[in-house]
Parts: structure tokens; C-alpha cells; sequence
């Protein structure tokens, strides 16, 4: 079979093992199912045309194997048994249509072509057929994988089926690859700069490709398999609904002190600290109070610093109690190739995604590192599948990792962190990760005036000024009380201190700060 020599032959060992492991799914789901209970979505995409000749392989090795004749029963590829579905639509690519029409009649499919919506269509196709399972080209990255497996049964609301992906995990480089070592036809698109097709009227040529002749200014693309950063096939796709930059989910309830903070425009981050040591008492956590005083120095509110196990649950337990409170969650301890290194794993986990090799990680580690961690082996180099973006900035050796509002640092002292944190506020400012907010303005008074004497004034200043941060502190029993006053509009700070000090006798207080 050509596909499964060219492979073998190759010399291209990550592509051989993610066949393998491609073909192995493919061999289960054809030993579960029956093949006239399977049938494969195939659009003509690359996705879809790797998925293709896979399927065409395995069925070989499948049928070779069940009649364990060394082929005999099998035709050697020619006719493709496994019913396809086509969902065709008008504002497809001319292109795509005529390829997939094409590969149908050159690989002998049998194509059942749906004129309908993907939820109707399928309802349809199982209504008359006996089908309960779908293979689809569907990879680690696509916006649709998040939370799937490589047997993922359909979503609630859709008809019963299972989802069969055997290329989840092939990355964009590894589908170029089976591509080109196995010397199969793929859409003209991708030779015209397209890196990833969906409709007319959302999909353009890949920018990244783009080669603009000095004496002309006609645009020209470079074909798809020259894109260098896979993580950039969709660049070319208009976006549908952007999120937000700042990965902000929503300003809920803070505290009391932070719902009426947020009253005007507060970010608020919290900060998790991992590490069991922290918790025997045999270490101190140092980087939680610079990481407050950065965060105040650029107008954000923090709403709490914890301490946690290293612990996949406690991580991720921690994780999604705070991603959904705050704006930005701040992650820190227990990132690295130890036994006690989860945080990466507890975050994927908070998010409900599996971990997945991510190539560029890799390759940033095998510059860091060497060798040693290459291979798929790494551990290192596994991320929280289709949510993590890599946040890279030229002083930094390794990029700091970034899943929705989860900030992952890699910091285990100050100088590091400060490094770590002036990357990200420069990165803020040309990608907008990190909002930086009007400061906050502060005042401290001290007194000699007892906690009890003082007590009910304040609280009825507090009420009075909700929308300041007002709160007392003594460093020693018998040495002073400091109150503090903090909030972003000084002409409020002024009303409320001047409002204290008239509740008392004059020079009861003096301005500290
Ligand atoms: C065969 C097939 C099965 C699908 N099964 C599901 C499913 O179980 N759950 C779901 O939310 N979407 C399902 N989808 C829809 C896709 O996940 C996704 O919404 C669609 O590919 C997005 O295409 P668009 O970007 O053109 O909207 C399925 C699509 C196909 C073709
Ligand atoms: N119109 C369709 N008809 C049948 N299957 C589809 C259709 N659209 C998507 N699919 C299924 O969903 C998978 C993922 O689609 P996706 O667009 O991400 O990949 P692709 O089209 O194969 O490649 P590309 O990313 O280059 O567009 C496809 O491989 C295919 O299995
Ligand atoms: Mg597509």
C-alpha cells in the first residue's frame, strides 16, 4: 500500500510514530465498529486529505490483518470502503468542491453529499443509515478540539455518534509532512498561500506568506507547507468574535471592598503560589508581595494571594476558583521535569483540556536545554491542549505561557521575576495581555489613639466612602496605629481623611505618606 511504504520508508521518525499512532486509533475504531457503521467527514481540506489516505491505509492493514492473508482480501487500496460524507455548501471554495469531487473519483468514494446544516445533516445521515462513528480530521489547535480525545463521544444536543479523531494530536508541521512524504494530491489553495481554509467570505491567503516583488507590487504566496509557526495557519481566517485581549471573564464578586473598588473601572488579578515547602514553613514565599506591589504599581487590585499544594487537584481546584473571580491569575512554583512539577498540569486541568505536545515549546527547550529533552518523552514540552499561547519576548529564553487569564511564571526569585514582568508589560503594550490601568493614590496617617477609640468613626467613614480602601494596621501593640487611605481619585482620599481627622481632637492624626 503506498501510503504505509512511504512512511516506513521515510526518514522522518516523529512523522512515523504520529502515523503509528494515527493508524492504531484507526485499527480500534475499525475492530469496534463494523465499517459499514463508520463513515468519514472529509471537505477536501489538508486536514481531511491526510485523515483520508490514513483511513485508506489503516483499512488496508485492518482487512490485511482480519483475514490474515497478507492482502489477499484486501485490493491494495483501491476501492475505499468506508462511507463519506461531504457537507457542501455555496459559499465553499470552487477549489475545495472540485478537489473533493476529484478525490472521490480518484480514490473510488463512495460520497454522500449533504446539502444541509452540520446538526440537521447528521441527523438525517444516521436516521437512514446505521452509523456510530465519524472519523474526522479534527487537530489540537482547531477552536473545535478543545475537550475532545481521540474517541470523544458527540455533544450533547447532537445525534448519538462517536467522534473518531486520529490526527488530534498531529501538529501543522506534521500534516505537511505526510503530505509531502507521501506525495499525495492536496487542494491547489494550499499552494496559493491558503494555511487554512473555511468559507468564501471568511478566509483570505495566509499574510505570514506573503512575498511582495521590489519592482512590483503585485502580492504573491508562499505555498502553505513554508509557513514556519504553526500556530499561525489561522491567521489568514477573519475572526468571528474576538475575545477580549485582556482574557478578562468577568469582575465578579471580589469581597465587598472589591465590588465597590470595581465601581469604576478595577482590574483585579489574584496570585497562586505553589509549593508544599512554603506550606512546612521550610521556605518563604518572596514573590508574592513584589508581584502585589507590581500589580498596584500599574492601577490593578489584588484580590488574594494563596498557597497551595503541589498537588494536580489543589492546582487546579485553586485555578478555577480564581480564573472565574478575577481578571488575570497569576501562577508561580512547581514548573519543571520534577515529580512535584503540576502547575502546567493543574491548569489544564482547571480549563478541562488534556495536555498535549507543543512543538515550539519543545523547540525553545532543546535550545535551553539540548537534546535531552527531546523526543516524545518531554514532559516539559506538554501544555494545556488548544488554550495555551506562548507570550515570547527576545529577553526571555524560554516564552512565559499564558492559558486564557492564567499567567504561568516561571520566575523562582525577585531578579527573575522583575525580568519576567518588564517582558510582559512591553508585551502589553503591543498585545494588550496586560491593561494597564490608572494608578492607584494612597495616603497613611498615624495615631496614638487606641484601636477602640477609633473603631466605629472608621467604619462609618467606610461607609461613607465605599469607593476607597480604608483600613488600619499597627506594626506594634504599643507603637502607633497606622490608617490607610488608597483608591484611584484623590480628591476623594482627601475628603476622607480630612472627614477622620474632624472626628478628632486636632493633631490626633499626622500625615505619614
Ligand atoms: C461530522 C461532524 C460532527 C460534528 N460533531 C459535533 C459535535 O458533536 N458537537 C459540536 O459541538 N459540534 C460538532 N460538529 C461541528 C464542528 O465541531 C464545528 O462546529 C464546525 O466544524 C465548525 O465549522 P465552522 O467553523 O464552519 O462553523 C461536527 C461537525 C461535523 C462535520
Ligand atoms: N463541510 C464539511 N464536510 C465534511 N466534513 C467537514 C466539513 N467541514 C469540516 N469537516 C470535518 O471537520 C474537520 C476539521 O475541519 P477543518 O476546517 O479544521 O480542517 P480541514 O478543512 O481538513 O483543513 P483546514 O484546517 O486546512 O481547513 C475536517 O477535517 C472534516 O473532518
Ligand atoms: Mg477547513
Amino acid at each position: 500500500m503506498e501510503i504505509d511504504k512511504a512512511i516506513r520508508e521515510c526518514d522522518d521518525r516523529r512523522l512515523k510514530t504520529k502515523y503509528n499512532n494515527a493508524i492504531y486509533v484507526i485499527k480500534r475504531a475499525l475492530a469496534l465498529y463494523p465499517v459499514q457503521e463508520v463513515a468519514l467527514s472529509f471537505n477536501g481540506g489538508k486536514d481531511s486529505t491526510v485523515l483520508l489516505h490514513l483511513l485508506r491505509a489503516g483499512c488496508f492493514l485492518h482487512q490485511a490483518e482480519e483475514f490474515n492473508s497478507g492482502g489477499d482480501a484486501a485490493d491494495g487500496g483501491k476501492t475505499f470502503p468506508i462511507r463519506t460524507i461531504y457537507f457542501e455548501s455555496p459559499s465553499a471554495f470552487p477549489e475545495i468542491n472540485s478537489f473533493t469531487y476529484e478525490a472521490a473519483s480518484i480514490y473510488d468514494i463512495q460520497m454522500d453529499i449533504i446539502r444541509l446544516d452540520f446538526k440537521s445533516g447528521l441527523e438525517a445521515l444516521l436516521k437512514a443509515n446505521p452509523i456510530r462513528a465519524i472519523f474526522l480530521g479534527v487537530r489540537i489547535g482547531d477552536p473545535t478540539a478543545v475537550g475532545q480525545e481521540q474517541f470523544s463521544p458527540s455533544s450533547p444536543g447532537w445525534p448519538p455518534f462517536m467522534r473518531v479523531n486520529p490526527i488530534l494530536d498531529w501538529s501543522y508541521r506534521d500534516v505537511w509532512a505526510f503530505l509531502l512524504v507521501s506525495k499525495v494530491r492536496y487542494c491547489s489553495l494550499y499552494d496559493q498561500g491558503y494555511t487554512s481554509i473555511g468559507s468564501i467570505h471568511d478566509t483570505v491567503p495566509n499574510a505570514l506568506l506573503c512575498t511582495r516583488n521590489s519592482d512590483s507590487s503585485e502580492e504573491k504566496f508562499k505555498p502553505a507547507y513554508l509557513l514556519a509557526d504553526g500556530r499561525l495557519e489561522r491567521a489568514g481566517r477573519a475572526k468571528k468574535n474576538s475575545s477580549t485581549v485582556c482574557g478578562k471573564l468577568s469582575s465578579t464578586s471580589n469581597g465587598l471592598k472589591m465590588e465597590n473598588l470595581n465601581s469604576g473601572s478595577m482590574l483585579t488579578a489574584s496570585i497562586i503560589t505553589v509549593g508544599d515547602e512554603i506550606l512546612f514553613g521550610t521556605v518563604e514565599d518572596k514573590l508574592g508581595s513584589v508581584l502585589c506591589k507590581k500589580l498596584h504599581s500599574i492601577g490593578w487590585a489584588v484580590s488574594r494571594v494563596t498557597v497551595t499544594r503541589n498537588d494536580i487537584d489543589s492546582v487546579a481546584e485553586e485555578v478555577e476558583r480564581l480564573k472565574s473571580r478575577d481578571d488575570m491569575v497569576f501562577i508561580y512554583g512547581g514548573i519543571g521535569p520534577l515529580h512535584s512539577d503540576v502547575t502546567v498540569a493543574g491548569v489544564a486541568k482547571a480549563f478541562g483540556v488534556r495536555m498535549a505536545p507543543d512543538e515550539e515549546f519543545e523547540e525553545h527547550l532543546r535550545h535551553l536545554i539540548g537534546e535531552k529533552c527531546s523526543g516524545d518523552k518531554n514532559e516539559m514540552a506538554l501544555l494545556p491542549e488548544g488554550i495555551t499561547e506562548l507570550l515570547h519576548h527576545e529577553q526571555l529564553p524560554v516564552p512565559l505561557i499564558k492559558c486564557h487569564n492564567v499567567i504561568i511564571l516561571t520566575a523562582t526569585n525577585a531578579v527573575e521575576l522583575d525580568r519576567q514582568w518588564d517582558c510582559l508589560i512591553e508585551l502589553a503594550k503591543s498585545n494588550g495581555i496586560l491593561e494597564q490601568m490608572d494608578p492607584f493614590v494612597s495616603k497613611c496617617f498615624a495615631t496614638t489613639l487606641s484601636d477602640v477609640e477609633v473603631a466605629q468613626p472608621l467604619s462609618k467613614l467606610c461607609a461613607q466612602f465605599p469607593d476607597l480602601y480604608i483600613g488600619g494596621y499597627r506594626e506594634s501593640r504599643e507603637g502607633p496605629l497606622i490608617i490607610t487611605f488608597e483608591g484611584k481619585d484623590l480628591s476623594r482620599i482627601e475628603a476622607a481623611s480630612q472627614s477622620l481627622c474632624q472626628k478628632f481632637h486636632p493633631g490626633a492624626f499626622s500625615k505619614i505618606k
